[in-house]
């Protein structure tokens, strides 16, 4: 009858498929991101459905209830091979019970609802299942996806007791998209707003976003660039934001706006944007009650203030503090915030840039409104391969300080390279601060519990963009993915939630897993060696920030020079930030700065980072300074070409599709570490004089070479 297997194949599939799992998507090009439901094997499949075969979810849904069924559905119907029922009567049988507010727990939950606060939830086994529970819908559906998690990745799901509850209230990513859908330090193509066909078509991809958001328990997104346009706060662009809030409010993601300090005059006709003028504040006022009469759950605004070029309160002798305020007053009837951006630099200090920040801030602690997170990037200079945690965390115990990290990698070789940073993420957060003794971690600053703060956030520049992969790449999947799961439980471990992205990514071989964790755990450390090894930072050439560009010393902002960073010169290297420097050193709690200060204690990886030193300074390894930077850079080449091996072996175990592309990623990655590594050593010797340590091969062209092609997408040697 069939006369060839594939239209057999077809046949069978229009059989079996339900609407749902046969939809549009193809696992292939990576659209569906970690939210994979493939059928398990029969043997594997048994436990799972003695767990979660019949749904019991109270008769009067809400949409988010709604979708924590139908996430459900399309999970257990996937993996399982057999589509759950769903009943509203526990009486009529069931064995995986949703219970959101004061619904009747079954019998024998034994759930302490009050301890789960707003959006946290309980997962437990009950004879004969598994009850999910939670104070609101949306905490029934974070517990949703955690469950499926739990299938994905092949857990146990018997004898559960878990209870989640987020580390801080808000997790938000951070558009840098432009009106014109370009993103600034975008990778993964044109922004996925298209402003111009909203608020009347809605792409299907928003509501694909906020269910990717949903399942990793982000709740917030601030639509547009931090170099903001007065033009997102018009009434067109208001309508626009309203209809994507639509959009993300079952998924429970709030929708926030960068708000362009020079506005009231640039759309509202005032002459002046200071603070403290009367007719500005009644403007943002006014601004504020008409962006809620049309998104009634308006998150607040987001902002950029005296920054590269930005207008803030500055401009009229006014400081951060005036700014945030005014801003914090018109949002505050709403129950709005703002988060205020720590990220300046400026003519002060200007010995050290890394000292800018805290020394405009610091003062200020104890000045903002309840309603005001300062936003603070992970490090002091600017998302670099590696720096040390920023001082401010820790030295305003006053003030609610939010963590902004860059999950798109302006710095880390774009969307090419492979670069976990769920590694990046956990040293920052796990890092010692002191403020109140050891043990005083960034986390605990963070989540508000060392210095008794009530509003806590974490920021993530987003990566999502309008790719079929969304990330650019399939391994940046995971740095959203960990940015994620870090925001809920900032203590988690990165390896751990780098394997749980493998398997639900990819595939659940632990011969594929281990090798594949262990690569991205790995592969953080490469990219510091092949670009900015034992502390150096900010190598990077200007303005497109990817290839190198040590040499540049010419441009008019001595910040913006990398030779203003790494101080290279015939004696020695390094950015000298103790006493004898800029003392840098000092914005760090006792016994850091001692720490930091002394170039005995301070770690290797940081070295450069907090001293100026000979050349033929003494390494623990024994060799010399210049001798060490020379294999650093030569190691980071190897590494990259271990991971490629890795991955060259693991052919088979996923589809070709996507194997292919990591495959072609990761040679460009190569071959862009060599180009990184050969351009810094030609350079360096320029500078040092030295000769390579024995063995070690020279970089096959002269500097010139390597200036020469100091553009994005040069190195095609
Ligand atoms: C949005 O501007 C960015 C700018 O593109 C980027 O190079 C730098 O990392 O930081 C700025 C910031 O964080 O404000």
């Amino acid at each position: 009858m069939f006369d060839n297997l594939s239209a057999f194949r077809i046949l069978i599939l229009a059989i079996v498929c339900l609407p749902f799992m046969c939809g549009a998507s193809r696992a292939e090009d990576g659209y569906d991101l970690w939210l994979r439901y493939p059928a398990m094997e029969r043997g594997e499949a048994r436990q799972y459905k003695a767990a979660a075969k019949r749904i019991v979810v109270p008769a009067a849904q809400s949409e988010t209830l709604e979708l924590a069924v139908r996430e459900l559905e399309r999970g257990l119907a996937g993996m399982l091979d057999a589509a759950p029922s769903v009943a509203s009567d526990a009486k009529r049988g069931g064995n995986l019970w949703l219970v959101s507010g004061d619904a009747a727990l079954p019998q024998g939950a034994g759930i302490d609802m009050a301890a789960l606060g707003p959006e946290g939830y309980a997962i437990r086994s009950v004879d004969g299942g598994t009850v999910i529970a939670a104070n609101s819908d949306i905490g029934v559906l974070y517990g949703a996806f955690h469950f499926l998690r739990l299938m994905q990745t092949r857990e146990n799901v018997t004898g559960l007791d878990i209870t989640e509850i987020p580390s801080v209230d808000v997790r938000i990513i951070n558009h840098w998209d432009n009106l014109d859908r370009t993103v600034e330090r975008g990778y993964s193509g044109a922004s996925i707003w298209d402003w111009h066909k909203l608020p009347d078509y809605l792409d299907p991809r928003y509501e694909d976003y906020a269910r990717a958001l949903a399942s990793i328990g982000i709740n917030g997104v601030s639509l547009t660039n931090v170099n903001a346009d007065a033009m997102a706060l018009t009434p067109a662009y208001l309508e626009k934001a309203a209809a994507l809030a639509g959009v993300f409010r079952p998924y429970g993601v709030k929708i926030y706006q960068t708000a362009r300090f020079s506005a009231p005059m640039e759309i509202g006709g005032l002459d002046t944007a200071d603070p403290l003028d009367p007719e500005v504040r009644a403007w943002w006022k006014a601004k504020a009650d008409e962006i809620y009469e049309l998104i009634p759950d308006f998150g607040g605004f987001l902002v950029k203030a005296n920054s590269e070029g930005q207008p803030g309160p500055q401009d009229y002798g006014r400081n951060h503090a005036d700014g945030a305020n005014m801003l914090a007053d018109a949002l505050a009837p709403h129950g709005g915030i703002v988060m205020w951006r720590a990220f300046v630099y400026s003519e002060h200090n200007p010995e050290d840039r890394a000292k800018q920040a805290y020394a405009q801030f610091v003062p200020l602690d104890g000045k903002f409104r309840d309603n005001v997170l300062v936003q603070v990037k992970n490090g002091p200079i600017d998302f670099q391969p590696r720096e040390p945690f920023h001082p401010m965390f820790g030295a305003m115990p006053k003030t609610p300080l939010m963590m902004e990290f860059q999950i798109t990698k302006e710095y880390l070789g774009f969307a090419t390279h492979l670069v976990y940073l769920g590694a990046y993420y956990e040293e920052v957060l796990s890092a010692d601060t002191y403020a109140q003794g050891e043990g005083s971690t960034v986390a605990k600053i963070v989540d508000g519990s060392l210095q008794d703060i009530e509003l806590t956030g974490v920021a993530g520049v987003g990566n999502a963009g309008s790719d079929r992969n969304w990330s650019g790449s399939h391994f940046d999947q995971a740095n959203w993915y960990a940015f994620g799961r870090l925001a809920w439980d900032l203590d988690a471990d990165s390896k751990d939630i780098a394997e749980d992205w493998a398997r639900m990514t990819f595939a659940n071989d632990d011969a594929f897993v281990r090798p594949v964790v262990a690569m991205m755990m790995e592969s953080r450390e490469a990219v510091v060696d092949y670009m900015t090894p034992l502390g150096l930072t900010h190598l990077m050439a200007t303005g497109h920030h990817y290839g190198p560009g040590p040499w540049v010393c010419d441009l008019a902002r001595p910040e913006w020079n990398p030779c203003y960073y790494h101080k290279a010169d015939e004696e020695g290297i390094g950015f000298d930030r103790t006493a004898s420097g800029s003392n840098a050193v000092a914005q760090y709690e006792a016994p850091l700065a001692e720490i930091y200060g002394d170039v005995e204690t301070t770690p290797e990886n940081l070295l450069l980072w907090f001293h100026h030193l000979p050349w033929d300074y003494e390494m623990k390894s024994g060799r010399t300074l210049w001798d060490e930077l020379v294999m650093r850079y030569t190691e980071g080449v190897a590494e990259v070409h271990e991971m490629r091996e890795t991955w060259e072996g693991l052919e088979g175990y996923i589809d070709q599709e996507r194997y292919d592309q990591i495959v072609a990623f990761l040679k460009i990655q190569e071959k862009e570490a060599q180009w990184w590594r050969d351009a810094s050593i030609a350079y360096f010797q320029s500078v040092s004089g030295r000769p390579l340590p024995d063995g070690v091969a020279p970089p096959p062209h002269d500097l010139d070479y390597y200036k020469a092609i100091s553009h994005p997408y040069a190195p095609g040697h």
